[in-house]
């Protein structure tokens, strides 16, 4: 059989709203075989290396795939934690909470999942778990606040790819980005002002954005600008002044040019301008990982020690701050507008019977309700 269906479904059960939140996945163990594995996947996407697949082909398997899983493995075990990876068990818990939060007003007609990109658990998986638990309309939440191609626009790749073998396909919401709600701005911005009334303010705050290729920039991606945008409305909300903070980009890859300033260059610069005091925050990370932790939490505070810094502070993710779990539910809710939920229990389940009934004498089980 070419497209997947159930056998056994049933007329008179209920439709339930499926909210799929997704991240970008993580090694399952911070060990080489566990890395190799998981950047093979990771960066074999199109999405996110946009090089002639063979030459590709041949530069990932001939030599990244031969050097990198070793030393990405030494720094997954610096921030691996009991529960895991911290990107894993931060979305787990944030999925629990939007859960919680829902159910609030929505009951259990709206069930929360979580998935990776690429990875465990696996979006296939539990796309397959949700349709059986008879969601009939599916919103795609990537919690990636601002788009871009390789990481939103490749989760939704990875539905469509899931759904292209299914037989019978949910109605469909996806959210592209989020980079100027204002929930999630005041999330961003209560987090850096908490961390204020315990630390201080620095002399300058740094927001640090995972990079991309220039070359997406150039070539109609808006992740760019969306960053810069979030900067500006975040330093808005805390009446910050055009010197008083800066917007770079982090994580760099390969040996083509990236969105610039780079975070680690613009560190290494600021003591020789007399910028002493620097605290980061990172508004593109919606929850603490390897990226966040150890490249900003630590190797970044080295180089700006090394280059005669003197106060240097990372300002943790949004993780499940109650601010962040109360923004991510106000755009789930603004999304759901229009989708009719029955409130009635027992209206529904009348309505059900009768359905059930119906169909049986017509005795037409492939009828749709
Ligand atoms: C938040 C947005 C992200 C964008 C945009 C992004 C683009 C991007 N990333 C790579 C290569 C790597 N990224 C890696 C880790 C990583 N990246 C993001 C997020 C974005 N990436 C996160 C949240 C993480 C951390 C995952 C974790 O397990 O904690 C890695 C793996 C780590 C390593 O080996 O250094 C690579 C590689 C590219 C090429 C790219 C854009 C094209
Ligand atoms: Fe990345
Ligand atoms: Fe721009």
């Amino acid at each position: 059989m070419k497209y997947r269906g159930y056998s056994d479904f049933s007329h008179g059960q209920t439709d339930r709203i499926g909210v799929l939140v997704t991240n970008l996945g993580t090694p399952d163990a911070p060990d080489t075989p566990s890395l190799r594995r998981y950047l093979k996947e990771f960066l074999a996407d199109p999405r996110v290396v946009e090089v002639p697949r063979a030459l590709w082909w041949l530069i990932l398997n001939g030599v990244i795939l031969r050097i990198r899983p070793k030393r990405s493995a030494a720094a997954y075990k610096t921030v691996w934690t009991e529960q895991g990876s911290p990107l894993l068990f931060h979305t787990q818990e944030q999925a629990k909470q939007l859960q919680k939060s829902l159910a609030e007003e929505y009951g259990d007609d709206v069930v929360v999942r979580f998935a990776m990109r690429y990875g465990s658990p696996a979006m296939s998986d539990v796309i397959d778990e949700m349709l059986q638990s008879g969601v009939r309309k599916l919103v795609l939440f990537p919690l990636y606040p601002q788009y871009s191609g390789a990481t939103s626009g490749s989760t939704f790749d990875a539905l469509a790819q899931e759904f292209m073998q299914r037989r019978w396909l949910p109605d469909f919401r996806f959210i592209s980005h989020y980079h100027d709600d204002a929930g999630y701005i005041d999330a961003c911005a209560q987090q850096i002002e908490s961390f204020w009334q315990q630390h201080g303010r620095p002399q300058k705050l740094i927001f640090s954005y995972h990079g991309v290729p220039k070359k997406y920039l150039t070539q109609g991606d808006p992740y760019h600008c969306e960053c810069h945008k979030t900067s500006r409305l975040i330093a808005e909300r805390l009446d910050l002044g055009k010197d008083d903070y800066l917007t770079t980009f982090q994580s760099r890859f390969g040996r083509e040019e990236w969105l610039q300033p780079y975070t680690d260059e613009t560190l290494k610069a600021l003591p020789d301008a007399g910028v002493k005091n620097v605290q980061v925050f990172c508004p593109g990370f919606s929850a603490d990982c390897l990226e966040t932790i150890e490249e900003i939490g630590e190797e970044n505070r080295e180089y700006f020690a090394e280059a005669g810094g003197e106060h240097y502070a990372y300002i943790p993710a949004l993780n499940s701050t109650v601010e962040h779990i109360n923004a991510l539910t106000a755009i789930v809710k603004r999304e759901l507008q229009g989708w009719s939920l029955d409130h009635d229990e027992t209206a529904r389940q009348r309505r059900a019977a009768a359905r059930q009934q119906h169909y049986g004498e017509l005795n037409n089980p492939d009828e749709s309700t």
